[in-house]
């Protein structure tokens, strides 16, 4: 090195740290007056994308822990203000200046390939039939159909896995359970038949490249998820035009709402709610069963329950007649406190001023502002220890369990469903789902866990995006009842 060279390598050592600091305020931005605070990440454009995508409860609670319950992240080109605080929930629901179509268009453009959705006059009417079938005396008909489809399925799979001569099965409890609930809520949905082995497997690769595509990775990565979708679509197209097998009331109307639309249009509609309708469905479904398994005075309980239940002993498995399972919806309840990810995204149409109960803050424009259940689903001042898996923790007689922080009534202590405009419309019937599947699973058969200690991680890599997948499966042995 000549006399110069160590001074400019010093220089250069000096300068590369501070052109980095640069380039990094200069893309992820800086934090203007009245603005919470920023976190800007550790790279340029994706900011905090990775510690997010890794551990989003961890990275969240160690910025609340420093920031308090209110601050911006940059995260993948976003600016993403978390409102952490439970008392805050129902104010920003309310906020006019929020709104939940840009967030949904995004998804759907993204997951679906249908970009511009909200341009469809077909649309709202779609939304409106989502909210009336799903609920109330509409009910009763899906849940007969989801409760017959389950009860011809379910012998036909144990014995499938029955090895001859052997008094019992041995199973992965996830990829049953998905196999399961796959194939008896779409043909409960769609019409019988319409759940083939094809479209089951282009189903799972699409889901398990969905948290990619909503990352906007390069396509020849995803390569078999988009192939998977555009499979789908053909077949979802036809499971609303004039062939269609009986459909659920609910599909019925919607063939009838999109009669005048094109086959592409219907079939990438009809693929987004065959998403919705399972993606979370099964992987609740696998908790609420594992849960029991694993604890034995909580499969007491619920057993208990069920064999002392009137309407079940009569063969009515009617949504009263689940309704009344408290235990059992207790236990449910439980397990999607546990393992739900899900995110309440709102976006900032203009530069605005938001007022929560511990004060105001500005957004800008394109800010996305994130409620996330899940760390209130972890507060242990309104969960005791949190951690622990209590199947009784939501029992009550009557109504819904209330909770308390400091003294106050938190208002939507569980929030799986999401909440305000965006709440799931399929909520009563996924439950009433989960409650056939378990009902006859135990009231059929006897169910172990082939290995002792802990249950599975969860997969956290879908963050965001309802209920975490187990990050492996399990292995059960299943018995039939004498
Ligand atoms: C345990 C099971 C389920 C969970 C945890 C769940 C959760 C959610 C959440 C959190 C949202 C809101 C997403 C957001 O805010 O962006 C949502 C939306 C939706 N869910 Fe569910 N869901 C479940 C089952 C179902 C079922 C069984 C159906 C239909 C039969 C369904 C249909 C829908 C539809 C159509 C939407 C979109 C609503 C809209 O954008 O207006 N879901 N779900």
């Amino acid at each position: 090195m000549n006399e110069h060279g160590l001074p400019v390598v010093i220089a250069a050592c000096l300068a590369a740290p501070a052109a980095y600091l640069g380039a990094l305020a200069a893309i992820n931005g800086w934090r203007r007056p009245g603005e919470p605070p920023l976190i800007r990440g550790a790279v340029p454009y994706l900011g905090a994308a990775l510690p997010f995508g890794r551990d989003a409860m961890r990275f969240l609670d160690g910025l609340r822990a420093e920031h308090g319950e209110l601050f911006t992240v940059f995260i993948g080109g976003r600016r993403m203000t978390f409102a952490l605080d439970p008392m805050a929930v129902p104010a920003l629901l309310k906020a006019k200046q929020l709104s939940f179509a840009p967030v949904a268009d995004e998804v759907v453009d993204l997951a679906f390939a249908l970009p511009k959705v909200r341009e469809y006059a077909a649309i709202h009417a779609l939304e409106r039939a989502s909210k009336d079938f799903l609920k109330g005396a509409a009910l009763s008909p899906l849940t007969a159909r989801m409760e017959a489809q389950l009860d011809a399925l379910l012998p036909e799979y144990v014995d499938a896995l029955t090895p001859a001569g052997q008094g019992h099965a041995e199973a992965d409890l996830y990829r049953f359970i998905w196999d399961l609930m796959f194939a008896a809520g779409t043909d409960a949905l769609y019409g019988q038949g319409v759940a083939t082995p094809a479209l089951s497997k282009a189903f799972d690769d699409f889901d398990q490249a969905f948290p990619l595509m909503l990352a906007r990775v390069p396509d020849f990565i995803v390569r078999e998820g988009i192939a998977g979708r555009e499979f789908l679509v053909a077949p979802m197209a036809a499971s609303t035009g004039p062939e269609a097998p009986a459909q659920s009331e609910w599909m019925a109307k919607r063939a009838e709402i999109m009669a005048a639309e094109d086959p592409e249009f219907r079939g990438r509609i009809q693929v987004s709610v065959l998403w919705a309708a399972h993606a979370n469905t099964i992987p609740a479904t696998f908790w609420a069963v594992a849960h029991l398994l694993r604890h034995p005075e909580a499969l007491a309980a619920v057993r208990a329950e069920l064999e002392a239940s009137e309407g079940l002993r009569a063969g009515d498995r009617s949504t009263a007649t689940l309704d009344q399972l408290r235990h059992l919806d207790s236990a449910i309840r439980e397990s999607l406190r546990l393992s739900s990810g899900s995110l309440t995204l709102r976006l900032a149409a203009e530069d605005c001023e938001l007022e929560l109960p511990t004060g105001r803050f500005r957004l800008r424009k394109d800010d996305q502002v994130a409620i996330a259940p899940f760390l209130t689903h972890r507060d242990p001042e309104i969960f005791p220890d949190p951690e622990a898996y209590q199947h009784d923790r939501f029992y009550v007689e009557k109504g819904v369990k209330q909770f308390f922080k400091a003294g106050k009534r938190v208002p939507m202590p569980l929030m799986p469903f999401g909440a305000g405009v965006s709440m799931c419309p399929g909520r009563f019937f996924a439950v009433n789902e989960i409650k056939l599947c378990v009902t006859l699973l135990l009231s059929r058969y006897d169910l172990e866990l082939v290995d002792d200690g802990p249950l599975p991680s969860y997969d956290l890599s879908r963050v965001g995006l309802g209920i975490y997948p187990p990050s492996q499966d399990v292995r059960v042995r299943i018995t039939a009842r004498s």
